[in-house]
């Protein structure tokens, strides 16, 4: 049932009109006194149907004076995350030289009066941040600048996780749900992961949802259907180059019923070759494109990953997301890796049994392989 005011509900019954009314008589016209035990009698005798009102979930934002937290922050204040009647409290963390910027953002959301936005935390203390939250997405980090090496943004980045996970890990609240968005997401999420032992390491992911919708997005447009009629795309991997976008197992559908993307498009070589090229790249693109990387594909990716995760994905469908390795389909377990996941009761699971032929064996082993030089650039940056 949709969020209803119950006040509002209230007021709108006939019924509890009248019992206002005795009870103004009887409160000596105390009309604040009158309306309290009027509703109280309503309530108690369950003479109106008033749906309880769910507690605000509380979500945190780090990096949110950033352009991907720009997107994302009214996002989740319009209940695009978690369901349009589902209440929200939204903690926005930046750094010092942001916090005028930050201060903005809290502003305008104000000013958008989102119904469902119950409070917004806008701080730079990483502690009163993390206190209580129930979902954290982590977007905030250092970009990568002109003249600067992969290992100086690695070790920069690296560090942030390091500290935010023990201020997480102290801080939030219970079954907190962790999703690093910030590159190198992967291996941000490991680091967190591997600093907040007590975190479970079900809890803590990271973002190639964009890479899969990407990938719906590329073979919607080849074959002229609706993004919404492909599915079980899968991401392999890394949040990079290396990711390794896989049809074997998609499906469209048709008039005629589920078919294979790879019957429909019928033309192995743009499968195996210019369509895993394009999505590998396509951050690249945006990039070149906008002078910018992506920010509302990747807010809204983010968004469908906590919407799945938190309240399930159909029946029959699978989406990626990164999850710590078990070591399924012989990838070493012990890295952030992008499977394909079922989400049920606010638990993923990796879908089993796929098949893998050899083409597809070879980019799984490839991008593992750059997860673990990653993380032992990762660990040679914190020592
Ligand atoms: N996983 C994905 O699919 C995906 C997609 C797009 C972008 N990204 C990554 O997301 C990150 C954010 O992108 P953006 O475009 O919003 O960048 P941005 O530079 O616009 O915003 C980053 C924000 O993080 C803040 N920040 C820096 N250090 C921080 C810290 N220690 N704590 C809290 N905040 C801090 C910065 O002040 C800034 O406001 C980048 O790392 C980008 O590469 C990932
Ligand atoms: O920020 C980037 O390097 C690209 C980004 O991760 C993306 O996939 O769009």
């Amino acid at each position: 049932m949709p969020f209803q005011d119950p006040e509002k509900l209230l007021m709108e019954s006939p019924f509890f009109w009248k019992l206002l009314v005795y009870c103004s008589v009887c409160s000596v016209l105390d009309m604040h006194n009158a309306f309290l035990s009027a509703s109280a009698i309503a309530r108690q005798y369950n003479l109106v149907t008033v749906p309880m009102a769910k507690d605000p979930v509380r979500v945190l934002v780090t990096g949110a004076a950033g352009q991907i937290g720009y997107a994302l922050v009214p996002m989740i204040a319009r209940g695009v995350m978690l369901g349009p009647d589902q209440p929200v409290i939204l903690h926005m963390l930046d750094i010092p030289p942001a916090a005028e910027s930050l201060n903005g953002v809290k502003m305008e959301l104000v000013d958008a009066a989102f119904p469902l936005l119950k409070g917004v935390v806008a701080t730079t203390d990483v502690v009163e941040a993390c206190t209580g939250v129930n979902i954290a997405v982590m977007v905030g980090g250092f970009p990568r600048k002109e003249g600067m090496e992969r290992k100086d943004v690695m070790s920069k980045n690296v560090s942030i996780y390091k500290s935010q996970a023990s201020a997480l890990e102290k801080h939030a609240a219970a079954n907190c749900k962790v999703l690093v968005v910030a590159n190198p997401a992967n291996t941000n999420a490991l680091i967190l992961k591997e600093f907040a032992p007590s975190i479970p390491e079900k809890n803590i992911s990271c973002l190639t949802r964009l890479d899969h919708n990407r990938a719906l997005g590329q073979i919607s447009e080849r074959l002229n259907v609706q993004v919404s009629d492909v599915k079980n795309v899968i991401i392999w991997g890394n949040h990079s180059s290396t990711q390794y976008p896989d049809v074997n197992h998609a499906t469209v559908r048709t008039p005629a019923g589920e078919k294979a993307v790879r019957e429909l498009v019928a033309d192995d070589a743009w499968l195996n070759g210019e369509f895993i090229t394009t999505v590998q790249q396509r951050g690249a693109a945006i990039i070149k494109a906008r002078k910018l990387s992506s920010a509302l594909s990747a807010a809204s990716a983010a968004c469908d990953h906590i919407r799945d995760w938190v309240l399930g994905t159909p029946e029959g469908t699978w989406v990626s997301m990164g999850v710590y390795s078990d070591g399924s389909y012989n990838v070493p377990a012990g890295l952030i890796y992008s499977f394909p996941v079922y989400c049920q009761n606010g638990e993923w699971k990796i879908v089993q049994g796929l098949s893998i032929d050899e083409f597809s064996r070879k980019k799984l082993d490839l991008t593992a392989e750059e997860l673990s030089e990653e993380k032992a650039l990762a660990y040679s940056c914190l020592s």
